[in-house]
């Protein structure tokens, strides 16, 4: 198959490096000359000009960022009058609807797609030709996408080991601000309450807050074309956001006037406990239900080969490693090293690893 893809940003590039991996063509192209030969350089695809190559194209993908997405589409579907067309863009409804109201030749030929894949870093310098392995892709087909284009599309998300899911646009775009949107925004207001935060108190930072703020180090630019673009969906599900933290304000504004008010301190219970029931329900890293591991903290020296040891030595007692997570102590010549293994396990692991002198957090 030749890909053509538009835009050769994180997106665009990384599923450039997919597809060419499994040994098809891709073409690449992108406004800026830059972004272009550093995607085509980083092997993600090869240069072209549009219009080029006319008729040898099977499949275009469009991975800008969503205010430019649905005129790209209308010219791309005129461009490559075989070619089925996609898109990545993080928002379905306003993109499809400004297909629809075009009415453009071709229209059978688009199937919206949103890969549920992406880091808090754009641009091709962070492209991974892995990005989608084990990712939901939402396939978003209208009215009037013919079936070929719609299995097109999801043989491509599955190519690149994604898993395809089928949903209209308007669903995807509430699932969206849910699931990504809105908690891009809460951990960007969050993140931007550090920059008063004076320097001395900032080095207790520690793991909660690293968990909470990795994306709000996303592209301003993306995100604010992202954002508005699905406004109404974002702003409903932050009302409901807001009406929990004006009940979280209350019963703190409670707790200042009085010691361990009742009402109050269950009050910041619920909201712990709902937390939590919420977390459950978020489904394992490969779309399955989530799993439980035993997870053992083990002490790391800071020195060059240590974690290699680490995880020879946990190879030797012939344990599967789940995940793994580092923590570094500010100042300490020391890391922590968490390591999730199946529970059955842990404590097994926990001996085996003091037997080889490893200081184990109990
Ligand atoms: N970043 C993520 O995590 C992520 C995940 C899933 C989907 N998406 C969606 O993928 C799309 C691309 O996001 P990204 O993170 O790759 O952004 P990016 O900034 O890394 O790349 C976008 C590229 O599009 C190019 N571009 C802009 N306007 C163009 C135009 N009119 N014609 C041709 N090229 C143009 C830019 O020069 C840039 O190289 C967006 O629609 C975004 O919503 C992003
Ligand atoms: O993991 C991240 O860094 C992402 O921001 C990825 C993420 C997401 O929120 O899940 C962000 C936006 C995209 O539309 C899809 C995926």
């Amino acid at each position: 198959m030749t890909a053509r893809i538009v835009g050769a940003g994180l997106l665009g590039a990384s599923l450039g490096l997919a597809l060419r991996s499994l040994g098809h063509d891709v073409i690449l192209d992108d406004v800026s000359p830059l972004s272009l030969s550093l995607a085509c350089g980083l092997g993600a695809g090869e240069l072209t000009r549009a219009g080029d190559n006319d008729g040898e194209v099977d499949l275009v993908v469009i991975a800008t960022p969503p205010d430019v997405t649905a005129e790209v589409i209308i010219r791309e579907l005129a461009a490559y009058p075989d070619a089925i067309v996609t898109d990545v863009a993080s928002v379905k409804g306003r993109v499809i609807d400004a297909i629809l109201a075009a009415q453009p030749d071709g229209l059978e030929r688009f199937v919206g797609s949103h890969p549920m894949a992406g880091k808090e870093r754009s641009g091709a310098p962070n492209a991974d030709g892995d990005l989608f392995t084990g990712r939901p892709w939402v396939v978003v087909p209208t009215a009037h996408s013919t079936r070929a284009a719609i299995d097109l599309v999801m043989t491509l998300a599955v190519d690149v080991g994604a898993m395809p899911v089928l949903m209209e646009p308007a669903e995807h775009d509430q699932a969206v601000a849910a699931v990504s949107h809105v908690p891009q925004i809460i951990s960007s207001l969050l993140a931007a309450q550090l920059t008063d935060v004076p320097d001395h108190q900032l080095t207790l930072a520690g793991q909660g807050l690293r968990d909470t703020t990795r994306v709000a180090k996303s592209d301003p630019m993306l995100w604010s074309s992202i954002l508005s673009a699905n406004a109404a969906p974002v702003l409903a599900h932050l009302r409901d956001v807001k009406t929990s933290l004006d009940k979280v304000l209350a019963d703190l504004e409670e707790c200042c006037e009085e010691l361990y008010p009742p009402a109050a301190i269950a009050g910041l219970a619920a909201l712990i406990e709902s937390g939590s029931a919420g977390v459950a329900r978020i489904p394992g890293k490969h779309g399955g239900a989530q799993r439980n591991y035993a997870e053992i903290v083990v002490y790391v020296p800071d020195r060059p080969g240590e974690l290699a040891r680490l995880f020879a030595d946990i190879g030797r007692g012939e344990i599967n490693i789940e995940d793994v997570r580092l923590e570094h102590a500010t100042g300490a010549k020391v890391g922590l090293a968490t390591i999730s293994v199946e529970p059955a396990v842990g404590e097994f692991l926990a001996n085996h690893l003091e037997e080889l002198d490893w200081s184990v957090v109990r």
